[in-house]
């Protein structure tokens, strides 16, 4: 038997739209049990890489590696039964749906249905405000339960792997805390992660690594409570530092 320590492995990854390479040949990897950031300026690359590792548009060249396994013949609908799930930024709920309609439909894998019961306890523990609200509809949830919920969703269909598109965005920092809890809680369950963030600070206190990218490259990689200098990285990226 093989003894997997990489969850995810990119090789080389080109991937973009039109006539346009965004990934630039991008190589990165997620350890088992390893929580791994993404940090970098608008539009350079970062949902691209989730949307080329979950097939969401195909990639150009390279390869992406799941548990060992290679991607590359996989459809999207393959990669989530094998258990690497993308929580995107879009939000795609369906409207009309209650809380637990959205999460019960979720799990719709054969993995995921084995453990339906379990997973849905799961979610509503780790966010008790999807619990008290179980009969609302997806339409009336504020930003912040939606949030929740597409993170829940990803939790329904027995994540092996989780890979989260800025699960923060525009939110208050009181829901970004407790985020933060339920984000710490989820990875300490052994889930390997792999988080999109802009907030520099809020990103370093829930990963063990990050990696900055910039115009579809990786630049530096980063260890938690290594030598990083927030205000040189945001000079670097946004060309003048923003206070928190
Ligand atoms: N469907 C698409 N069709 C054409 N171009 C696209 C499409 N989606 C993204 N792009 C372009 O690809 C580039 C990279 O976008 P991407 O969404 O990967 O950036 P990002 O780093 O995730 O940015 P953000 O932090 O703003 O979400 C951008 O120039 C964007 O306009």
């Amino acid at each position: 038997m093989t003894n997997i320590q990489r969850a995810l492995e990119v090789e080389n990854l080109r991937a973009g739209y039109d006539a346009f390479d965004v990934l630039q040949g991008m190589s990165l990897h997620v350890g088992v049990g390893e929580r791994v950031g993404l940090f970098g300026p608008n539009g350079h690359g970062k949902t691209t890489l989730l949307n080329a590792v979950s097939k969401l548009i195909q990639p150009r060249a390279g390869s992406v590696r799941f548990m060992g396994e290679s991607l590359e013949a996989r459809s999207a609908q393959e990669i989530v039964a094998m258990g690497l799930v993308h929580v995107s930024q879009a939000n795609r709920m369906f409207p009309d749906m209650e809380i637990m309609e959205t999460l019960e439909l979720a799990a719709y894998t054969p993995r995921a249905r084995k453990d339906r019961k379990a997973n849905l306890e799961h979610v509503l523990e780790l966010f008790p405000r999807l619990a008290e609200r179980r009969r609302q509809e997806a339409k009336t949830l504020s930003g912040g339960e939606r949030q929740m919920l597409s993170i829940g969703v990803g939790l329904m269909c027995a994540p092996r792997m989780l890979m989260l598109d800025e699960p923060t965005l525009g939110l208050s920092p009181k829901l970004k805390d407790e985020l933060a809890v339920a984000i710490g809680k989820i990875s300490a369950d052994g889930i390997p992660l792999l988080l999109i963030e802009q907030d520099i600070a809020f990103v370093l206190s829930l990963v063990d690594r990050m990696y900055l990218i910039d115009h579809g490259e990786i630049t530096r990689e980063v260890a938690r409570g290594g030598d990083v200098d927030h205000d040189e990285i945001m000079d670097m990226y946004f060309g003048g530092h923003v206070s928190s």
